[in-house]
């Protein structure tokens, strides 16, 4: 369990998740968490599970050692300006997990602070987020420290930071990718004879027992792929049949898309 307390700037979907995920993990105690929003009525599960709820930024900085901020890009400037008197370089170490805003930007506001930039998904409320996370300016202890917190909360990769974007769209949009096409599955599943729960169950499970064996097993997916597709069977005639209709295109596309959109706006 983490010694440090923890105000997490931002209580939105996000800012949620990582208290979430930080509680049922047990690294830290609830009431070393600080969560911060400005309308605060839609963090009542949250405070009811011991975590302490804010409208006041500065106060939560100063109560707190570990800051992550979770508010939205175009947020972060004017808040963080706001709590600059209140951050302190040999005391705080800050955490941001916001898209497309750099460390030289963050340092840029906030001068002479430690800043790791860290890339989850929403699976953290759960344990089981990707996170990616990279640092310029923090010593090694605290990396360390930012590391094993979040390899509590999932899995974690170190990666550079002109790999963020990247970062963001495989890993954080990754999850809304997933979910459509569980989703279309399930639509699939429906219109074959499932009733919506059984063909909810059916696809969920699946698609994690397909990543199970690609981590698990450390497989290649068309390893497995070849696998089950029997010559002359109906999952080849399946398969091929997605492909004519642009499946691994269609994905390729909205991946490249949702970068372009970080990088160029
Ligand atoms: N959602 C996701 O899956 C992921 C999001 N991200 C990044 O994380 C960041 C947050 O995203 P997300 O959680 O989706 O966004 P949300 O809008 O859900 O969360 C941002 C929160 O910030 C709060 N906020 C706004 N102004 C202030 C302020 N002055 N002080 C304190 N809190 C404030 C808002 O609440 P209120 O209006 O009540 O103040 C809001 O709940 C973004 O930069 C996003 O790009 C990264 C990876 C995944
Ligand atoms: O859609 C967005 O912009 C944010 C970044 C990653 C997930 N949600």
């Amino acid at each position: 369990m983490s010694a440090k307390k923890i105000a997490i700037i931002g209580g939105g979907n996000l800012g949620s998740a990582i208290a979430q995920g930080l509680v049922k993990s047990g690294f830290s105690q609830p009431s070393d968490i600080t969560v911060t929003k400005r309308n605060t009525s839609t963090l009542a599960d949250l405070k009811a599970a011991g975590v302490q709820v804010e409208t006041d930024n500065a106060k939560a900085i100063r109560q707190s050692e570990v800051i992550v901020v979770a508010l939205k890009p175009y947020n972060v400037r004017e808040v963080l300006q706001q709590l600059k008197g209140d951050l302190d370089p040999a005391k705080h170490i800050l955490i941001s997990v916001v898209t497309g805003v750099s460390i030289a930007d963050l340092s840029h506001i906030v001068p002479g602070m430690p800043v790791v930039r860290a890339m989850p998904n929403t699976a953290i409320a759960i344990q089981e987020s990707i996170t990616c996370i990279c640092a310029a300016n923090a010593s090694e202890e605290q990396l360390r420290y930012v590391k094993t917190m979040f390899d509590q909360l999932g899995a974690t990769v170190s990666i550079d930071e002109k790999l963020m974007d990247a970062a963001t769209v495989l890993g954080a949009c990754g999850i809304a990718f997933a979910l459509r096409f569980i989703r279309a599955n399930i639509q699939g599943g429906i219109e074959i004879g499932f009733d919506v729960r059984t063909a909810s169950l059916i696809a969920a499970q699946t698609v994690k027992g397909a990543a199970e064996l690609l981590i698990r097993e450390n497989r290649h997916p068309e390893e497995e792929i070849d696998k089950v597709t029997t010559p002359k069977g109906c999952t080849i005639a399946g398969l091929n049949e997605m492909e004519h209709q642009g499946f691994s295109s269609s994905l390729i596309k909205g991946i490249s898309t949702s970068y372009n959109k970080i990088v160029k706006g």
